[in-house]
């Protein structure tokens, strides 16, 4: 039997950094964020029902979505976040499954799913265990903003649309604290792993 994981963090906590060692030891991974753009590329359903509901100004001349229009809508505005979410998250949840499913199937030791939302939603029966990854608050909207170039309101406004990170550590069933060195990170999750079986080791 495979084990599913769901991991989860809030935004800039460091997810995609402990995808992507996760990635390294040879488990696969599932990316929600990945699906969520494959799902609203031009002639899918929910490409239609964006245009549909938030109109042609949340689109560029070459037809693609405009992220950063539809962003500075969403996350200001949780009535417009919802009615964004209720397009999106089903085509997502179809596609994850889909691939949980292939993965599980063909046997791996362990199959990861990387879902910022995945408590928001309430998505943690369909995973075996859940890992947050958190930091402190200052550090994570000092990483936003550096990464996205945001500002500070900008960045407090993606903050504002999750759920606390240090409520989410406390759901999980095991966190891992990205504060400090990635070195630091890649041990706490190499001892998680192993504890729960999903990972065989260095020799
Ligand atoms: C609004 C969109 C177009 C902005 O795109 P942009 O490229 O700027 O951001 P990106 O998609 O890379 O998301 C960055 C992070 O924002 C956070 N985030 C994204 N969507 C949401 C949301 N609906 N609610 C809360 N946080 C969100 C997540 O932590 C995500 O990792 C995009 O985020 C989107 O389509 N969101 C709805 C789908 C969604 O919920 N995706 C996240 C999980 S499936
Ligand atoms: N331990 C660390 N030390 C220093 N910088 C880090 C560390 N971990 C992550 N970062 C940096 O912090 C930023 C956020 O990390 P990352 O992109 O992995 O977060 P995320 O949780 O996946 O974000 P999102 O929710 O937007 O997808 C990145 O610029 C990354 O390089």
């Amino acid at each position: 039997m495979s084990l599913v994981i769901g991991l989860t963090g809030s935004i800039a906590t460091g997810k995609s950094t402990v995808a992507s060692m996760i990635k390294d030891m040879n488990i696969p991974v599932i990316d929600a964020d990945e699906l969520s753009r494959e799902v609203v590329e031009p002639g899918e359903a929910a490409y239609q029902q964006i245009k549909e509901t938030f109109g042609e100004g949340v689109f560029q001349t070459d037809g693609f979505l405009d992220r950063k229009a539809l962003g500075r809508i969403i996350f200001n505005d949780e009535e417009k976040r919802k009615q964004l979410n209720d397009i999106v998250h089903p085509a997502v949840r179809e596609r994850m499954l889909e691939k949980r499913d292939d993965y599980v199937e063909q046997g791996t030791r362990a199959v990861v799913l990387d879902i910022p939302l995945l408590f928001e939603s309430g998505l943690s029966h369909y995973v075996d265990r859940t890992l947050v990854v958190a930091v402190d608050e200052d550090t994570q909207l000092k990483r936003l903003m550096e990464r996205d170039e945001s500002t500070r309101e900008e960045a407090l406004s993606r903050i504002n649309a999750q759920i606390p990170i240090s409520e989410k550590a406390e759901m999980a069933d095991a966190a891992i604290d990205n504060s400090d060195t990635k070195e630091q990170t890649l041990q706490q999750l190499q001892s998680i792993l192993w504890y729960w079986d999903a990972w065989e080791g260095t020799e």
